[in-house]
């Protein structure tokens, strides 16, 4: 559920009307943050907490009580003075005990060996409708841009970032940029806004038992483990190939081969029963020696070949190049099985003089997987759509084309289709910025249509396993954000399934 700062506030209220007590929704907060602070970072070390007056620094006081337990090393940054903690963060700025480090500016850390987080519990909801920070968390705000800039610690900021308004999304003068933003029991409407995105980051919901119901916005989710598990096919014990489906694959050209072995690899680590792959016979003998020996592949002199073949999906794009638009549109025109339409797939409709009404006219579903670019050259020439956010235009999109899910790709992909939810992913992170990545999710998402899930599910589940997938090989593998590539993701993807199977955030 989507709120306005308001609306949480009026949550938070009526909670406790009900004799729900703040102290205890803080502990649960703090509980939960602790815990997503050792998902995120297995390893300890310094955790540096800038502190508000308010019931934000409250939470980050809770979650640091528990992680000085587990091992980190407490570093402090008040922005106010000791006296001016409102009763609970005093209580538990008590309950730290003495054991930490103060330090009177962010720049003192500059040299900080090991590995160093800082934790944002500056000013949270509290904020709302009082203006551009002043004083002493505007001096703070800087510190911990200018140190996440320079030093590459990873910030995290509490329930917002401080500074952004968490309505609207815009973000103020002095604005924390976050990596990682852990909101409380529901989600800050702002938080989800274009503008926002490189002061939120990775986006985290900790749940509250008691603010769980709210009457906000419930044409929009998040994607969390916990809804997203279910859409999971659970496997009967006499589960076999034909039920684990079969997604054929059209994809790779000269120059490309890696998208179809990428694309292959998404699906064969998605679940799929049986994956072919088809190639143009003249690429034949340079691709099947690329491919995993698991992977089927039919050298073709024609792909709609692929149309004689039993499919349960068809993967139409990655690496393929522009010299088969033609095909594609005649395959489009004829396929009935589901589609994943994806790279120059979506080109070589993007190119049809038709474009959007020759979509309108193809008989199966299909999920469209484009990025920012390959939307734009979808949608040229339809000047109603220019001036919307992400957000709108894939509602408008899936509004028009009742047979189409998209997948808009982006740091906060989003998901559309008429008659559900606009879906807001929450995994990933700027690793995933290099070729390849979108490959490995069109066969994701063939292989979990393959199993039997619709398209708007399986690009739900697709977008929030790569995503995960890309931290996981991140936070237990070998990689960094740098060094990460799209094989990566797709030797992960077994980590992500069982990472959503622990619901993890
Ligand atoms: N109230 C509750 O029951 C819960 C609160 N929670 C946490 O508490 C937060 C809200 O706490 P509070 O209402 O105490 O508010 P905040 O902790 O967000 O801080 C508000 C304080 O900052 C100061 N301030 C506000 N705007 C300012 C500005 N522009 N420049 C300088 N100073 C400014 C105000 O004096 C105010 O005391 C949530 O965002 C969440 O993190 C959670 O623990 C869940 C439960
Ligand atoms: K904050």
């Amino acid at each position: 559920m989507m709120v306005t700062c308001e609306q949480m506030q009026r949550l938070e209220e009526s909670a406790f009307l009900r004799g729900v007590l703040a102290k205890d929704l803080m502990e649960e907060a703090g509980v939960g943050i602790a815990k997503v602070v050792q998902q995120f970072f297995p390893q300890t070390g310094a955790l540096v907490l800038c502190l508000g007056k308010g019931n934000n620094a409250g939470d980050a006081l809770v979650a640091a009580r528990i992680l000085k337990e587990r091992g980190w090393q407490i570093v402090v940054r008040l922005a106010y003075a000791e006296k001016d903690f409102k009763a609970l963060p005093a209580a538990h700025w008590k309950a730290l005990g003495g054991e930490f480090k103060i330090v009177n500016s962010l720049v003192e850390l500059s040299d900080e060996r090991g590995s160093v987080v800082v934790m944002d519990g500056l000013i949270g909801i509290g904020g709302v409708g009082r203006g551009a920070l002043r004083g002493g968390l505007a001096d703070v705000v800087l510190e911990i841009n200018a140190l996440r800039e320079r030093r590459h610690v990873e910030v995290m900021a509490l329930d917002l970032p401080s500074g952004l308004d968490g309505n609207t999304g815009v973000p103020g003068a002095c604005c924390v940029r976050a990596d990682l933003t852990i909101t409380i029991a529901c989600v800050k409407v702002g938080l989800l806004a274009d503008a926002a995105v490189n002061h939120v980051g990775r986006l985290v919901v900790v749940p509250l038992r008691e603010l769980a119901d709210g009457a906000g916005d419930a044409d929009a989710v998040v994607l969390l483990s916990n809804r997203l598990l279910s859409k999971l096919p659970r496997r009967d014990f006499d589960f076999h190939k034909g039920r684990a489906g079969r997604v054929g694959i059209v994809a790779g050209s000269r120059g490309m081969l890696g998208a179809a072995v990428l694309s292959a690899r998404g699906a064969l680590h998605g679940g799929a029963g049986l994956v072919t792959v088809y190639v143009r016979e003249e690429m034949y003998a340079l691709l099947a020696p690329m491919m995993p020996v698991e992977v089927m592949v039919k050298p073709v002199p024609n792909y709609e070949v692929c149309l004689e073949d039993r499919l349960d999906v068809l993967v139409i794009g990655p690496g393929l190049g522009r010299m088969f638009a033609e095909e594609v549109r005649a395959i489009l025109k004829k396929v009935a099985v589901p589609v994943v339409l994806d790279a120059d797939g979506i080109n070589a409709m993007a190119e049809s003089d038709a474009r959007l009404d020759f979509l309108g006219e193809v008989k199966a579903r299909v999920l469209l997987t484009p990025h920012p670019g390959e939307m734009a050259r979808l949608v040229t020439g339809a000047e109603e759509w220019k001036c919307l956010s992400r957000a709108e235009l894939a509602r408008e999109f899936a509004e028009r084309f009742p047979n189409v899910q998209l997948l808009l790709k982006g740091s906060r992909t989003v998901i559309a289709a008429k008659g559900r939810a606009l879906a807001f992913n929450t995994t990933g992170n700027p690793g995933m910025a290099s070729g390849g990545m979108g490959d490995v999710l069109s066969g994701l998402c063939g292989a979990l249509i393959a199993q039997g899930l619709d398209g708007y599910d399986a690009a739900c589940l697709g977008a929030w396993l790569s995503g995960r997938s890309a931290e996981l090989a991140i936070t237990h593998g070998e990689v960094s954000q740098e060094s990460l590539t799209a094989g990566d993701v797709a030797a992960n993807l077994g980590r992500a399934f069982a990472s959503l199977k622990a619901l993890d955030f």
